[in-house]
């Protein structure tokens, strides 16, 4: 994934500019910064959720605002809402993620990691409870799960820990880890740092000038 010079205004005030990075597989890219520094507005022009002003992003050498269905089945995107859904219960909202994938990629899903899953993020004995009915901390970990079973190479986490407790945190770290480790690449953003020991990790800082080269 590369990106160069990007840049994004909103109502003629630029939040940010001149942007430029590579990540290739197995590498987590942590930005931090300041509150209103630009962080989310970054991560939803990478998404594709806001137009940038200016630059470009290419995956795979492709610019993905030309090609942009190649690039959105290659991505998960983590905001500050879980998008889980509340009637549905934990197990229903991940397998339903993991069908998604699996018929956007052709293939088949696993009922098995399912349940692997919501068991490594300590989920299973709510699997049956609605979602809604989970503090944010738990939603957010349902979140994880289906990033884990949708198989996408590039996540971008916006604040993954965020008002989560040391344990939770511990968790999204080694999930990080995992991915990265079979050739994934990580992109997000943080206050506090994320451990990922093992992960090829570099650490950004945001600035508030709206110019920042990573
Ligand atoms: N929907 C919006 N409409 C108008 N301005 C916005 C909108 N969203 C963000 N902004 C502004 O854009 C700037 C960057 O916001 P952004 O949310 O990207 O910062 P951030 O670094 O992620 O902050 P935080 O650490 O508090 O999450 C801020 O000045 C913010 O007020």
């Amino acid at each position: 994934m590369s990106v160069a010079a990007l840049a994004f205004c909103r109502s003629g005030e630029t939040v940010f500019s001149d942007v430029t990075f590579v990540a290739g597989a197995g590498e987590v890219l942590q930005i931090q910064g300041a509150n209103g520094s630009g962080k989310t507005t970054l991560l939803r022009v990478l998404a594709g959720l806001l137009r940038p002003s200016a630059g470009t992003i290419r995956w795979h050498g492709a610019d993905t605002m030309q090609h942009p269905e190649e690039w959105r089945r290659s991505l998960a995107y983590l905001g500050h809402a879980n998008a889980v859904s509340r009637e549905l219960t934990v197990v229903e909202n991940v397998r339903f993620a993991a069908r998604l994938g699996a018929a956007i990629a052709g293939g088949a899903t696993d009922p098995c990691s399912e349940h692997q899953v919501l068991g490594r993020l300590g989920l299973a004995a709510c699997e049956n409870r609605a979602a809604g009915a989970l503090s944010q901390g738990q939603q957010r970990r349902v979140a994880l799960a289906r990033l884990l079973l949708d198989h996408k190479p590039v996540w971008l986490l916006d604040e993954p820990t965020a008002g989560l407790d040391a344990e939770s945190a511990r968790v999204i770290g080694a999930c990080i880890e995992e991915h990265v480790g079979r050739g994934g690449i990580v992109v997000l953003t943080t206050h506090r740092r994320i451990d990922t020991v093992a992960a090829v990790t570099r650490h950004f800082h945001f600035e508030r000038t709206g110019t920042c080269s990573l």
